[in-house]
């Protein structure tokens, strides 16, 4: 596989990022703010990830900046993963009738430490039924999950459950993504065959082009570049934008926002 610069790397991040805020205390306005990012010089990313009760907002900054194709992602039993399967069925229910494109659900990676390999493969189907054809990301925590075995196990349960794609991190624990981590996931999803069905997320503590450059050349090594592309790859990450514009020579007004 030849070679990804850091130019192309970073453009390809850009337009491969769910572009996030999720803290506590964000409101409509941090929201909004965050939508405005779409409109850079570059380029848009492939989707804006936020928590349920700005759903609303989210869709209406994006039309009001015609950024209609950049998709509205959301979280649900997050971030702590619970084995509550009907209340995650609640919440991504309620998060595709409000308008979501995209829905991330915490997997109960507690439960799978524990022994129990049903419910993640119980709470993963529920929650793709509820999607519809809306795509469903599953968020694997690695960090917590720690070894190559839970973490190709956990992949393997979600992949068969429906996950259109699986996440490494929630980016609320100690360790998030990792290049590690990142390989046993993208090997599994290449050992079970599904590459053309399921993608792969890299979420939790992305902050450069360089970072991004190396998740990037992973996944094509394995399969390819024609592999990254929106519906196979994806960015979780509130803090790279800016450093992949800079990275691309542009300065932006509002750099001194976190993005
Ligand atoms: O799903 C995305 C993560 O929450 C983003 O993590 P981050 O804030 O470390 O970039």
């Amino acid at each position: 596989m030849s070679e990804l610069n850091l130019i192309q790397a970073a453009k390809l991040a850009l337009s491969l990022m769910d572009l996030t805020t999720l803290n506590d205390n964000d409101t409509d306005e941090i929201v909004t703010e965050l939508c405005h990012k779409e409109s850079n010089p570059v380029g848009q990313t492939a989707a804006v990830c936020i928590y349920p009760q700005f759903i609303q907002t989210a869709k209406q900054a994006l039309q009001q900046q015609g950024c209609t194709q950049v998709a509205v992602a959301t979280v649900t039993n997050f971030p702590a993963g619970a084995a509550d399967i009907e209340l995650a069925r609640r919440e991504t229910e309620m998060a595709i009738q409000a308008g979501a494109d995209e829905v991330d659900v915490v997997f109960p990676y507690r439960a799978l430490m524990a022994g129990d390999e049903k419910i993640g493969a119980e709470l993963v189907a529920t929650c793709k039924r509820a999607c519809g054809d809306k795509l469903l990301k599953v968020i694997i925590e690695t960090g917590e999950l720690q070894s190559a075995e839970l973490i190709r196990k956990a992949s393997e349960i979600a992949i068969q459950a429906g996950a259109d794609f699986i996440k490494t991190s929630t980016g609320k624990v100690k360790v998030n993504a990792t290049l590690s981590a990142a390989k046993i996931m993208l090997e599994t999803i290449r050992d079970l065959g599904v590459q053309d069905r399921v993608g792969f997320k890299a979420a939790g503590g992305v902050r450069t082009a360089e970072e991004a450059q190396q998740y990037l050349q992973l996944a094509a090594d394995l399969f390819g570049e024609q592999w990254l592309t929106p519906r196979h790859f994806r960015f979780g990450a509130s803090g790279l934008l800016n450093n992949l514009l800079s990275t691309l020579g542009v300065e932006t007004a509002s750099a001194k926002t976190n993005y």
